[in-house]
């Protein structure tokens, strides 16, 4: 069995063939094999030991226990070593444990707290082996040693954008068994390419060395990070994967995987120093070369006068600057760094990176190698070579701490969620990709660049005689439905023209708007598609208020402005919040909250009458915060009145029925299958607005529409 082992290990490329044999031959010495199956074998197994620095007349300095087994074996393995395995006091224990550290958050944070039922923090060795690649570790150590150059550029003024990427040529061929559960985003986006992102963007600690400052700049910036949308990233598959997987786990010719093979993540920051700067993270199987790079790319905002011909080649300033981390293989073949010579001659650790000048007739990133200040180490070393060495030293720098390891899961998490029923992009593998799985950012958005061919698509996804909007009556009112994309769609395209004719006739636009999940979409979709919205004449209004400060997450107003008013150009006067929060309370009727904007329109809105609401349904059949039963704007007179909500936060400041009902216009978006009940309800019951509030919503001489995607109407 040891020597099946030993025929398969190498020893380093540079070491002598002879000195290797030697190597392997005490290698073999000092390896002995034993199977631990029960709590008597790991009780042998410590005698063992005893026995034999015993023998040997040592005394033993601690003992490292490396876990390459499935993870689901960890507890009981930590179990067994915790209660028979750990050396006598004085001496340490060190436990190597290789991921997958779970699947999501939850069993990332079950199994964290299994271990820690075991062994202490600073006992758990969590390898992510891209921390031990050279280019990788040398990152800190660069953005150190070159303060002077980097401080005045790495920031959002600077930097155009970052991009982590690891691109494969192999596919998972007989690992479909592990590769199923998990995917490219959890092999290798949540690890490998968020520490390296964490590197690039974390505040850099006064000293690097500082394993405990390093960890608390880190966790700062997985903070910073912003939550990720289903539409942050683009995902694909290639096409043998579903083939291999039936094979591999014999799953019927009618499975279908849907887990991704490859994919491009869109990352934002909100610090000072990131926001704004697109943070691109790709990888994938069966791509066309195998290479792994984390390029830096500078804003160039020069303008050069003379003519190429005549410009100083290498130093131009009108030339590309970036500065590249080239983790290995690729046009390149091994690690090094690479800065743009327009941008600074980078400082070098002298006896571990060399310069390299010999440049061959390369480009890299659209340039020639020669317009790059270019160093490489002087002695490649293998990852796991590096992290074993670490483990001896005890030294924590480049392994994954449990904290670190949360806070990566409960940012991947919801993206997981999110796609985890959609449909991946077939790709055929290799060079015939060609540009399939190109991407493209628009805003905060990534999309394919090319539309997927028809060949590719999964018919399973086609919908009968789709895209096609369907007008209609619901409620003796007019009914918009379609897709969501198409619906959304016709709304903003229907307000943007509501919005139009009110200007025209009267030189402003009031618009009402409800918070919750719904209009988030049509607040982007406004944001990004309508560049001809009369903004400036507009003064938006709130339907209703969550009784938090303006500034908190559950807030409609943030939401708002989230979404849609800080990407559009809306006199700040035009603003009318909801007063929630005065003299520093929230929602206390003597600060007569309602009142005070009762007012406020009163003086601003001719008539008092909105140009347009925008409202909700929820699935008890509330709208605005007007919920079932409630005792105020249900009736009466009050235009704005305070409300509770069943659910939290539980205190509401709404517009009232009565008022919403004397606005021109009126729509309603219905979004989801989850509304199909509710809908279905509205469809058979009259005017019951204490039972079901959204029953109440009649425009007195209005207009009122309904937008409600397919699986509302349909279920
Ligand atoms: N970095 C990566 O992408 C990947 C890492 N891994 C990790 O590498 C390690 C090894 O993976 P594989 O060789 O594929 O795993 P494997 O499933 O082949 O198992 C490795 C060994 O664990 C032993 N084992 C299983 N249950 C045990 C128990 N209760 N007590 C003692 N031994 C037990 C098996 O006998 C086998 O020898 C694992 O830690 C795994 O999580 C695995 C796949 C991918
Ligand atoms: O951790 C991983 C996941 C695997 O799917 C992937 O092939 C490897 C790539 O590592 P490397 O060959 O060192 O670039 O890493």
């Amino acid at each position: 069995m040891m020597f099946e082992v030993l025929k398969n290990l190498a020893c380093p490329p540079d070491e002598h063939p002879t000195r290797c044999a030697v190597l392997k031959d005490q290698f073999l010495k000092l390896s002995q094999y034993y199977q631990l199956r029960t709590a008597e074998n790991y009780t042998v197994l410590n005698r063992e030991i005893e026995t034999l620095l015993e023998q040997e007349g040592l005394e033993e300095a601690g003992r490292i226990f490396y876990f390459s087994v499935p993870p689901f074996a960890y507890a009981e393995i930590a179990g067994h070593i915790n209660s028979s395995c750990r050396p006598r006091p004085g001496a340490w224990l060190r436990v190597v444990l290789e991921k997958p550290f779970g699947h999501d958050l939850e069993s990332a944070q079950q199994l964290a707290a299994e271990l820690r039922n075991f062994f202490k923090e600073e006992e758990m060795y969590r390898v992510d082996h891209y921390l031990g690649k050279q280019a990788v570790a040398h990152i800190l150590p660069f953005r150190d040693q070159n303060r002077q150059f980097l401080d005045p550029i790495w920031n959002r003024h600077h930097v155009e954008r970052v991009e982590i990427v690891l691109k494969e040529t192999v596919d998972a061929k007989g690992r479909a068994s592990f590769y199923e559960q998990y995917g490219v985003i959890r092999d290798v986006l949540q690890n490998h390419l968020t520490e390296v992102m964490m590197y690039l963007a974390m505040e850099l600690p006064a000293n690097i060395s500082s394993t405990e400052d390093v960890l608390q700049h880190k966790l700062q910036t997985f903070k910073s990070l912003q939550e990720l949308e289903k539409t942050s990233a683009v995902i694909g598959q290639y096409q043998a994967y579903t083939s291999q997987v039936q094979e591999e786990l014999q799953k019927a010719q009618n499975y279908f995987s849907m887990t991704p093979t490859f994919a491009g993540v869109l990352i934002h920051m909100d610090s000072l120093r990131w926001e704004g700067v697109p943070f691109i993270l790709a990888s994938g199987k069966a791509l066309d070369e195998r290479v792994g790079y984390i390029r830096v790319l500078f804003k160039n905002r020069a303008y050069c006068t003379q003519s190429e011909a005549l410009r100083d080649a290498e130093h131009s300033q009108c030339k590309a600057k970036q500065i590249i981390f080239y983790i290995g293989h690729g046009e390149l073949n091994s690690p090094a760094v690479l800065v743009s010579r327009n941008l600074f001659r980078p400082i070098m650790p002298e006896g571990s990176w060399r310069e390299v000048t010999d440049h061959p007739q390369l480009h890299l990133f659209g340039q020639p190698l020669s317009d790059y200040y270019v160093y490489s180490p002087v002695k490649e070393r293998d990852a796991y070579a590096m992290l074993i060495s670490s483990i001896y030293h005890a030294r924590k720098d480049f392994f994954i701490t449990t904290e670190n390891l949360l806070a990566s899961w409960e940012f991947w998490t919801p993206l997981l969620d999110s796609i985890s029923h959609q449909a991946p992009r077939l790709y055929p593998g290799g060079r015939e990709n060609q540009h399939l799985l190109d991407f493209e950012m628009l805003g905060q958005e990534l999309s394919f660049t090319l539309a997927e061919p028809v060949e590719f698509l999964d018919t399973s996804k086609q919908t009968p005689d789709d895209y096609q909007t369907i007008q209609a009556k619901f409620r003796n009112s007019s009914l918009v439905s379609a897709w969501p994309e198409e619906l959304v769609s016709q709304l903003a395209s229907d307000l943007e023209a509501v919005a139009a004719r009110a200007v025209a006739r009267s030189g402003e636009f009031h618009l009402a708007l409800s918070g919750g999940s719904s209009p988030v979409v049509l607040f982007q979709r406004l944001a990004k598609h309508h560049y001809g919205f009369p903004w400036k004449r507009t003064h938006l209004w709130l339907v209703d208020e969550r009784c938090v400060p303006l500034s908190d997450p559950e807030s409609n107003f943030c939401s708002l402005h989230d979404h849609l008013l800080q990407h559009v150009r809306v006199p700040y006067f035009n603003l009318h919040p909801m007063p929630v929060h005065l003299n520093r309370r929230l929602c206390v009727e003597e600060d007569q909250g309602p009142e005070l904007y009762a007012e406020e329109i009163a003086a601003l809105v001719t008539n008092a009458s909105f140009d347009l609401v925008l409202l909700g349904v929820g699935t008890d059949g509330h709208t605005a915060s007007l919920f079932p039963h409630s005792s105020s704007g249900l009736g009466g007179s009050q235009a704005v009145v305070l409300t509770e909500s069943p659910i939290k936060p539980h205190q509401r400041m709404t517009l009232s029925l009565p008022f919403i009902n004397k606005a021109r216009q009126v729509f309603v978006l219905v979004l989801g299958k989850g509304k199909h009940e509710i809908v279905t309800l509205l469809s058979r019951v009259g005017n019951k607005p204490k039972k079901w509030p959204i029953s109440g919503v009649r425009p007195s001489s209005g207009q009122l529409v309904w937008y409600m995607d397919y699986e509302a109407l349909l279920g």
